[in-house]
């Protein structure tokens, strides 16, 4: 479908290559064969690029981190893609659930070599750690679903890093990261998966064989969702509630293996499967795993946080219970990039598509105009665009944050840990509902052919939405990050430090009404202001709870609707500061045109959530009617402002058309010629009659059936 994969059929034409795979005449689709689809590109497409205003590449070096890491990722996008193996000729989703498999398999092998052949000895490890995202981004180009090595790196790899001991670490992780051996993260069971405390596989310490016994009691038990563990992985982390010298110590990773290095046969005592087809994710071979009484060795319980001692003496070595909950926070954070890159990439095809695309009169007899010519398709795109670069200068913010936490608690200093945790609840569960939501509003803007998964728009839609449920369900994670919030309240209401992210409850807590100021510093106070609000209310409904007599617990549980409200609250202000304060840093020095554009987005971003929240702003501080008139104003102001820089603004997300894979939204706009490409690669297209025509449709037409 990109250029380069065009290079694999080069020499045929489109119509010459249906021909040879089809077997009849596109006269039967009523095409003149005498004319060759059109191969230039779209002449509307390229005037947006003429009049946008802005240097793009100026821009793309600020999403990236400047413009040594734009070269070093372009670097690795083209040796990944110059070989031209990453494309099927048969698009992925008309296969078969196997041959899907067996083909994501084949491409995970292929783009796995390729990193460690040719990428490994250009980065280093670093390809690991900063390069990562590079890494998520060009498999993009050879799955249009998943890798089913996903979790091997995301997940498997992590937790060794994360809860192994140094030694642990130097014997699992050369393997891993050979991929002598592949692993995934067992930890969800079929009865349990947010309430992980209530895991049912155990873990018993037998002192005499040094070994530990995992066993799967009952069928809720069983592991259920990990990916690649259906049929790729050999080895996984599975967590498991640990009992020693009769106790049970709660839950806890360990290293196991469950086939055979060799023949890949499951071990005994190890029942092992896929867990059939779901909405997205059909290339992952998410599993199911069970196990009869089976036993690992003493030194596959990974024992950063806490040990296992030979003669089953149970030693809690970490400063911190729940450091053990590790790995999710890890992915939790990285989780808030994953999903800006899906976004930007809905962005893309959609904000290009709407300048293709042209429909309806908007005066009687005048052509048509461009559908992005309407203001309401740039009201449903340009904010997609705008939390695009939200998300991901918020989730480079989150990802200095963690890092930072990290390196205290290396230290043994684990008192940031529950802002951190507050945090990336929060800034997963808000990111990844967001952006599910918007993935879907461009589906919705690009009308029929959105829906076609040509256009990849499903696709990204289906593991976007996955995103909001996997890794902390959406309100699961709200609620987490209410319990840090509360308590950070009543710290203000007593007049005692509150950490950096709630300081803004010091002055809330005094009961003033903040009064509205449409400038962005203005906006984001008074998104402070809602999100102080609703927790002051949430405390008053607790404690009024409480007083008629209700159990704390209960009195929480009455408030929750309350208490998500809170914390959405929260993380909006959260994201509306750190993206206006990563604009106004990460464009200090940039030219003038791009420092205007970045604003009108940012801007953008602010009035399109004070408009969504008025009621909050008309009950928590004392905007009025004629400020929401006038942010309205400037709201559709900006719209048009932006409209001859958006083509120009999703260039600048700069993703090759190996990496969007998609007919609406290439770069050349060459959309009707693309879509009927893909239509004629049908597995239908491949006969003028099928079979069943003569097996049913003629008996019933002839009344023979
Ligand atoms: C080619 C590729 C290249 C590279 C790849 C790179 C990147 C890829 C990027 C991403 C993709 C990776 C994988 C994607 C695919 C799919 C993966 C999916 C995986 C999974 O889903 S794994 C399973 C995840 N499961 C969950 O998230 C479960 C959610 N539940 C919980 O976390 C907990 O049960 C919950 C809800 C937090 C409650 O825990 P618990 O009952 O123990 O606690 P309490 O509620 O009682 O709270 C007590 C106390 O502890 C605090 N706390 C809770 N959790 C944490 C924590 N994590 N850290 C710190 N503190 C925590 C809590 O707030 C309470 O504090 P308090 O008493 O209020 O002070
Ligand atoms: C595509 C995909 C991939 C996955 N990959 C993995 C993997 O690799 N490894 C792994 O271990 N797991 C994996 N999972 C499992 C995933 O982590 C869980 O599904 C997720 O954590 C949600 O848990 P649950 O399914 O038990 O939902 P439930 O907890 O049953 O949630 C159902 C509903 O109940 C609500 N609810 C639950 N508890 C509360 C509460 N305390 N308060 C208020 N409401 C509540 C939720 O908000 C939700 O609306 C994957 C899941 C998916 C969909």
């Amino acid at each position: 479908m990109g250029t380069r994969c065009e290079g694999l059929r080069d020499s045929l034409s489109p119509i010459a290559y249906y021909e040879e795979y089809s077997h009849f005449r596109l006269d039967c689709l009523k095409i003149d064969d005498n004319k060759e689809l059109s191969m230039s590109a779209n002449e509307d497409l390229a005037k947006e690029r003429a009049r946008c205003d802005f240097n793009v590449s100026e821009i793309t070096n600020i999403l990236d981190g400047g413009i040594e890491r734009t070269k070093q990722r372009k670097k690795i996008e083209s040796i990944a893609l110059s070989n031209g193996k990453c494309c099927d000729v048969t698009p992925e989703e008309t296969l078969g659930p196997k041959e899907r498999y067996e083909n994501a398999i084949r491409k995970s092998c292929l783009y796995t070599k390729i990193v460690k052949d040719q990428v490994l000895t250009l980065t280093g490890l670093e390809v690991l750690g900063s390069n990562s995202s590079v890494l998520r981004r060009t498999a993009d180009a050879f799955f249009k679903d998943i890798s089913p090595f996903l979790l091997h790196l995301g997940m498997f790899v992590p937790t060794i890093m994360g809860q192994g001991t140094p030694e642990q670490q130097s014997y699992w992780l050369p393997r891993a990261l050979d991929f002598q051996i592949i692993g995934t993260y067992a930890q969800t069971e079929l009865g349990h998966g947010t309430f992980i405390r209530g895991l049912e596989t155990t873990a018993t310490y037998d002192p005499d064989t040094e070994e530990f016994v995992i066993h799967s009691p009952r069928l809720t038990s069983y592991k259920w969702w990990a990916g690649g563990l259906g049929k790729t992985s050999n080895y996984c982390i599975v967590v498991a509630q640990l009992y020693t010298q009769g106790k049970c110590y709660g839950i806890h990773p360990f290293i196991v293996q469950i086939r055979d290095e060799d023949t890949h046969m499951p071990l005994p005592g190890v029942r092992v499967g896929e867990i059939g087809p779901r909405m997205g994710f059909n290339t992952a071979d998410n599993g199911f795993l069970g196990f009869d009484h089976y036993r690992i060795p003493r030194n596959h319980m990974l024992m950063k946080n806490s040990q296992v001692l030979k003669d089953g003496t149970y030693v809690k070595v970490a400063s911190h219970s729940k450091l053990t909950y590790g790995t999710m926070v890890f992915v939790r954070v990285m989780l808030v990039n994953e999903v800006a890159f899906n976004l930007a990439k809905a962005a893309t095809i959609a904000v290009r598509y709407s300048a293709v695309r042209r429909q309806s009169e908007k005066i009687s007899g005048e052509p048509e105009p461009q559908i992005i010519d309407y203001v309401t398709q740039q009201h449903k795109l340009f904010v997609c665009i705008a939390t695009a670069h939200a998300l991901q200068l918020s989730s480079n913010w989150l990802w200095k944050t963690f890092s930072a936490v990290l390196a205290d608690m290396r230290g043994g200093n684990t008192e940031n840990l529950p802002e951190l945790h507050a945090l990336s609840s929060c800034l997963k569960a808000l990111s990844t509902s967001d952006s599910a939501a918007l993935i879907e509003q461009c589906r919705l803007a690009c009308g029929g052919h959105g829906y076609m998964l040509s256009s990849n728009l499903p696709l990204l839609y289906s593991f976007v939405t996955a995103t909001r449920t996997y890794e902390g369900d959406y309100t699961v994670l709200l609620l987490q990050t209410a319990r840090f919030l509360i308590k950070a309240w009543e710290q203000a209401e007593s007049g005692n430090p509150v950490t950096p992210t709630v300081s803004y409850m010091e002055e809330a807590v005094v009961g003033n009404k903040y009064k509205w100021n449409g400038s962005a510093e203005g906006i984001i106070k008074a998104a402070y202001y809602v999100a102080a609000g609703k927790i002051s209310s949430s405390v008053t409904s607790i404690r009024k709870r409480m007083k008629n007599g209700k159990a704390f617990e209960d009195a929480w549980e009455l408030t929750g609707v309350q208490l998500v409200a809170a914390a959405e609250a929260h993380c909006r202000a959260v994201i509306c500061d750190v993206y206006r304060k990563e604009t106004v840093r990460l464009t200090a020095n940039s030219s003038p045109n791009v420092k205007t554009v970045m604003d009108q987005l940012n801007m953008l971003y602010l009035s399109h959530w004070a408009l969504e929240r008025t009621g909050d702003l008309l009950r928590y501080t004392s905007t009025t009617e004629d400020d929401i008139i006038s942010c309205q104003q400037r709201y559709e102001e900006l719209l048009a402002a932006i409209r001859p820089n958006a083509v120009g603004l999703v260039d600048a997300f700069d993703f090759p058309d190996e990496i969007l894979q998609s007919t609406l939204g290439a770069y050349d706009g060459r959309v009707y010629e693309r879509l009927m490409e893909e239509a004629l690669k049908s597995p239908l297209n491949a006969e003028p009659v099928n079979r069943s025509f003569h097996q049913y449709l003629k008996p019933l037409m002839q009344g023979k059936l």
